[in-house]
């Protein structure tokens, strides 16, 4: 009986639905335009140089270079066409002046984070040191876990990176070269990472998880982590869509499960798990690790387990991509390489079973510091916006008055070519770190570089663990092998979420004589 009475009024409702949509759809598009062309003609925004199409909708942001995989490339164009300040949204602007570092990211100035790190919370309600937007509530967190990144905390742990350098340099050695003759491509984009994927589970757990001695993606933590993050950058940008994808019913589609036998989401219960272990101990592992230092500062278990998932994902990529830039930059200028080579020959004893350089030592080497810097500027690992919301009240910023509430941000990869750093911004050229007599000139130079690792309260927390693997991996591999890019001509492919996907970086390499 319901079903007939439903079946005879169903004509209607199709009648009173088809009018209903096309009294509607009409009302939507005035909408849609009004607001497009209050945003283009009338918004307070509307002097700010940019692309048309950006001052009226996100697409060219969003789609256009994010969902490319070149925020990066996309932005420092936008800044040579447009000049240091561009409207890239409706409600966005990016800068490149490095002069206003201390205003939008500076302790106190009231800018928080914008909702583009919403995404990147591991639960609802439930932020990380690295995504939690309120200034308070991250001020607690910071507290709790700024021990462990501490520089003697760092410094304690030097033996265990040794170690891992060391059976790393073995094991490329091994698989790749026999008898000082290269036998086959090894692609270095990987074993990069194996490297700073095992630093880093060790610094943290106490424990390696082992991609240098399986030599290959345990577990694909790897494959997996690329595989989803362009989607998941993607939508960031998206935040309403972000605000849908937290519903507790939409996550469960959404996120990877940590019931998982690979990826992403058994990396995550890995690490859920050490943690769990840990705190039924009482904290207390074999050695005192990261972990350990977070328990020690009163941390709950919970947030022990969103932070410690964070490290794996913060800690290995950017380093990774730093430490491919540096190998790729040297190798491509025949008399930066043999000057690294010279410097390090020079002042880096072989001794029998070898030993890998402290970092007292190689950091006191001015010619690889000056590549590792030179690689940091050209090649900012961590690409991703740093975006803040302005406060209340509006601010004037490079001459535009821009009011609360708007989206503001400065990006490394622009700030890095700034003309602080001379008239060949785009060269590797070590030299320049060297070459510069203007002491002021130079501490500017430095100042504007250490935004690659944020300013302020979110300034980065494993800036020292990244140069400790840096300066160690890089000279024991000059040291030890002579090295070249098998493909020049594109060395890596590579595309950008916030962090570098990178594959197909290959390299011969041959131990060098004596
Ligand atoms: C070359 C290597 C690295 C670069 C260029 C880098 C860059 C950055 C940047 C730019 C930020 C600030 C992000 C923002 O404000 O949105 C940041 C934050 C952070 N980084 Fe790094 N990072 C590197 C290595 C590491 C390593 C090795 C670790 C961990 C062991 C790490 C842990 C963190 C954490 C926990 C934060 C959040 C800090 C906070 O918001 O209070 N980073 N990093």
């Amino acid at each position: 009986m319901p079903s007939l009475l439903l079946m005879s009024l169903a004509p209607s409702l199709k009648t009173l639905v088809v009018l209903e949509f096309t009294q509607v759809l009409p009302l939507a598009l005035l909408a849609l335009v009004a607001s497009c062309a209050y945003s283009r003609y009338a918004s307070p925004l509307k002097n700010v140089p940019g692309p048309a199409l950006a001052s009226f909708s996100r697409i060219w942001l969003n789609v256009g270079l994010v969902a490319r995989g070149n925020l990066h490339g996309g932005i420092m164009d936008a800044h040579r066409k447009y000049g240091p300040v561009v409207r890239v949204g409706p409600n966005k602007v990016y800068f490149s002046d490095p002069a206003l570092i201390p205003e939008i990211y500076g302790v106190g100035t009231g800018y928080r984070k914008s909702d583009l790190y919403m995404m990147s919370d591991p639960e609802p309600g439930h932020g990380s040191t690295f995504s939690e937007r309120s200034a308070e509530k991250h001020a607690v967190l910071r507290r709790r876990v700024g021990p462990a990144y501490s520089n003697s905390s760092v410094l304690q742990m030097e033996s265990y990176v040794d170690a891992l350098v060391s059976a790393w340099i073995s094991a490329l050695s091994s698989e790749f070269t026999v008898a000082k003759t290269s036998l086959k491509s090894c692609d270095f984009a990987s074993w990069s990472q194996f490297l700073t994927y095992d630093v880093i589970s060790e610094l943290a757990f106490g424990k390696a998880f082992g991609f240098i001695a399986t030599r290959s993606d345990y577990k694909q933590y790897i494959a997996s982590f690329q595989q989803a993050l362009p989607m998941i950058v993607t939508m960031s940008y998206f935040e309403e869509l972000v605000k849908f994808m937290t519903l507790g019913w939409v996550r469960k589609f959404t996120t990877p499960s940590i019931k998982d036998e690979t990826g992403y989401g058994n990396l995550t219960k890995t690490a859920t798990d050490l943690v769990r272990e840990r705190w039924a101990k009482g904290g207390v592992g074999e050695r005192r690790d990261m972990l350990q230092r977070f328990y020690e500062e009163g941390m709950t278990e919970k947030e022990a387990m969103i932070d410690s998932t964070l490290i794996l994902v913060a800690g290995s990529d950017s380093t990774a991509t730093t430490i491919r830039a540096a190998v790729m930059f040297i190798c491509s200028d025949p008399s930066v390489y043999r000057t690294l080579k010279s410097e390090l020959a020079a002042n880096i004893p072989r001794t029998s079973p070898p030993s890998v350089v402290s970092f007292s030592v190689a950091r006191s080497l001015p010619y690889l510091s000056a590549c590792i810097k030179e690689a940091l500027r050209l090649f900012p690992p961590g690409a991703g916006a740093m975006e803040r919301v302005v406060p209340v009240g509006g601010a004037t910023l490079s001459g535009y008055f821009i009011p609360e509430n708007t989206v503001v941000c400065l990006h490394p990869w622009p700030v890095c070519r700034d003309k602080v750093f001379g008239e060949d911004v785009d060269s590797f050229r070590p030299e320049r770190w060297l070459e510069e007599k203007d002491e002021k000139r130079l501490v500017k130079m430095e100042k504007t570089l250490d935004f690659v690792f944020g300013a302020g309260p979110h300034y980065c927390l494993g800036r020292q663990i990244a140069y400790l693997e840096l300066y160690k991996s890089i000279a024991e591999l000059f040291l030890t092998f002579d090295i070249g890019l098998s493909n020049p001509m594109r060395p890596w492919k590579s595309r950008e979420y916030g962090f570098f996907l990178q594959r197909d970086m290959m390299v011969k390499i041959k131990k060098v004589d004596g």
